[in-house]
């Protein structure tokens, strides 16, 4: 089950300097870790957009195993996690709502993240930039994907909850064959986590 950007053109609607990504290929393979590599404001983050189904391309499109992605209904297995995680969730709902609303999380990847229980009934602003990250990506995990997206996801960490997070991404990411996309201005960090580095020019 191949992710596939072919061809890809998009322009936001409101920016007046012309299309962000113009004519991009990108495959991902299931088990492949491919590192995002690009000066500021070059359209990594729109890529990772377009390739989870939050923009539509302008021209082009996403395929996942040789289907278009918006031909998948119900829970998206090409999963997003942001950089700035109080932007991915309704800050007007309990944690545990959020979490449970697309259908159950494995205990077993809410204790690997260390997510205590009693977070589920606290609000997104309850809880520490951290935590709230881990809580994302708890919920990414969720049965079904099959492709990660991770857009900055530890550029606010410590580098001991840094290494933590991307110890238990990468066993995960092996265990269950999930493509990574990774993003990341650390050229280090990008050479030690990813099988290859695709340059966005
Ligand atoms: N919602 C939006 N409306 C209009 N323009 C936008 C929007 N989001 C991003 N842009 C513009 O699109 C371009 C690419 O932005 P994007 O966030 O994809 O870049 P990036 O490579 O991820 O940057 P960075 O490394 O700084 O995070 C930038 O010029 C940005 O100003």
């Amino acid at each position: 089950m191949s992710l596939e950007a072919k061809d890809l053109t998009f322009r936001y609607p409101r920016r007046s300097r012309g299309s962000v990504l113009e004519g991009v290929f990108l495959t991902v393979e299931p088990g492949e870790r491919v590192g995002l590599s690009a000066p500021s404001g070059r359209g990594k983050t729109t890529l990772c957009k377009l390739l989870s189904g939050y923009e539509r391309p302008d021209r082009g499109e996403v395929l996942l195993d040789g289907r278009p992605l918006s031909s998948y209904k119900g829970f998206c297995p090409v999963q997003m996690i942001w950089q700035h995680p109080e932007t991915a969730v309704d800050p007007l709902l309990r944690l545990g709502e959020t979490l449970y609303e697309a259908g159950p999380v494995e205990d077993r990847l809410l204790d690997a993240l260390h997510i205590q229980p009693a977070w589920l009934e606290r609000y997104p602003l309850e809880l520490s930039g951290g935590e709230l990250q881990r809580f994302c990506i708890a919920r990414a995990l969720r049965e079904g994907v099959r492709y990660l997206l991770c857009d900055e996801i530890t550029a606010m960490l410590d580098l001991i909850t840094q290494a933590q997070i991307w110890d238990f991404l990468l066993e995960e990411a092996r265990q269950r064959e999930l493509g990574l996309v990774i993003v990341s201005h650390n050229t280090l960090l990008l050479e030690r986590l990813c099988t290859r580095i695709h340059p966005l020019t």
